[in-house]
């Protein structure tokens, strides 16, 4: 593939700007039918996301996964949800009890709005059966599938029914698969992006090495249409993750889905824990989020999400950072 580039390598050129306040600036997203406050989604990782969580996000009009991790508590929280008036969102995994599952909801008419098929390696027939099966039982819902590297990967699972894809392999802060694997998008996770979203005929999530507010912009640039992001995210007052003391500091712990404390076991281990610096609430950040959004599609010479995607853009390798720090 030529032209490989990553977020640090890319600088996104301004238009003349047509708004006389950001706030004028409408970060709104449509997917899946509904529309959200944000095109940004936080990782469904255990220390990521809880049911207080998404209960928030979803309360506050934000996209959320819940992670999968917990398999017997996802009935009740689609009930839950529900009861609350608000949309559920699942994940699931591929494995044979997965599949009683979907029958179990089918049956009790429990569907949820959104369900994610959350494995490593997307592009398998593991993920292809997988789908065309909740596609079956649960027509309604919104199905996202992943995760993916290649164009290849998402024609085929698009064409499988996957309503969108997730791409990313790889890429992630807690992420080992590039060293432990050789494989995946690690490094040039925004071409990827770029080179799937060209190949789809669906709405792309971009998922993974998002180490800045300006990645975001750069994401939807290169054709997502939501963000999946797990670091940025971990440090919350919210965050599920274990809150720890060192000198003075506090620290919040984030692991991968795929680490040995995740597993409970040393097996096919792609995924490390880390301690991130504690820093407030939640909503703080998405409030954050939205302004530097809001500014980049003033840069961007409009007033919607939309106008980030067609702005022109430079290749800076590496540079951008030089003698800054985040
Ligand atoms: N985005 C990313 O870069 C990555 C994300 N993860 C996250 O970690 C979690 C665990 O992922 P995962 O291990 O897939 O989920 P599971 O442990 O649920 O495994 C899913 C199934 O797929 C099989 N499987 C997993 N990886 C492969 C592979 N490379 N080739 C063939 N079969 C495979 C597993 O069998 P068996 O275990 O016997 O092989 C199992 O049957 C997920 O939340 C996932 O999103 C993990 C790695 C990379
Ligand atoms: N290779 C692995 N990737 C993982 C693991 N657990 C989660 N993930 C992926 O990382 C992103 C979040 O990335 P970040 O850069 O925003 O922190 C997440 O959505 C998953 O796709 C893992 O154990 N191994």
């Amino acid at each position: 593939m030529e032209n490989v580039f990553d977020y640090e390598d890319i600088q996104l050129i301004p238009a003349k700007c047509i708004v006389s306040s950001r706030s004028e600036c409408d970060t709104t997203v449509n997917f899946g039918g509904y529309t959200f406050n944000l095109p940004i989604v936080p990782a469904n990782m255990q220390t990521i996301i809880d049911e207080k969580v998404a209960l928030n996000l979803a309360e506050n009009g934000y996209f959320y996964v819940m992670h999968r991790f917990n398999p017997e508590t996802r009935a009740n929280f689609i009930r839950d949800m529900h009861a609350r008036g608000l949309i559920a969102s699942i994940s699931v995994g591929v494995k044979e009890d997965e599949y009683s599952f979907i029958r179990q909801l089918a049956e009790a008419e429990l569907i949820p709005e959104f369900m994610t098929i959350d494995i490593a390696h997307g592009h398998s027939d593991a993920v292809i059966n997988m789908l065309q099966y909740i596609k079956h039982y649960l027509p309604d819902s919104f199905v996202i599938a992943g995760n993916v590297g290649t164009p290849e990967a998402v024609r085929e699972l698009e064409n499988a029914g996957a309503d969108a894809t997730k791409v990313g392999i790889g890429p992630g802060k807690v992420c080992i698969t590039k060293t432990k694997t050789g494989f995946g998008t690690g490094g040039w996770q925004l071409a990827a992006l770029k080179w799937c979203a060209k190949a789809a005929s669906k709405p792309v999530i971009a998922d993974g090495g998002i180490r800045t507010h300006g990645d975001i912009a750069k994401s939807i640039r290169f054709g997502a249409s939501m963000v999946m992001i797990g670091s940025l995210f971990a440090g919350h007052e919210e965050s599920p993750g274990e809150t720890v003391e060192q000198d003075g500091k506090r620290y919040k712990e984030y692991f991968g889905s795929a680490s040995e404390f995740q597993k409970g076991e040393k097996k096919n281990v792609e995924g490390k824990k880390m301690y991130v610096e504690h820093k407030g609430s939640l909503q703080a950040t998405l409030t954050e989020m939205k302004q530097d959004l809001q500014s980049a599609i003033s840069y961007a010479g409009g007033k919607e999400l939309q106008a980030i995607r067609h702005v022109d853009y430079v290749v800076v390798k590496n540079s951008i950072f030089t003698g800054d720090t985040i």
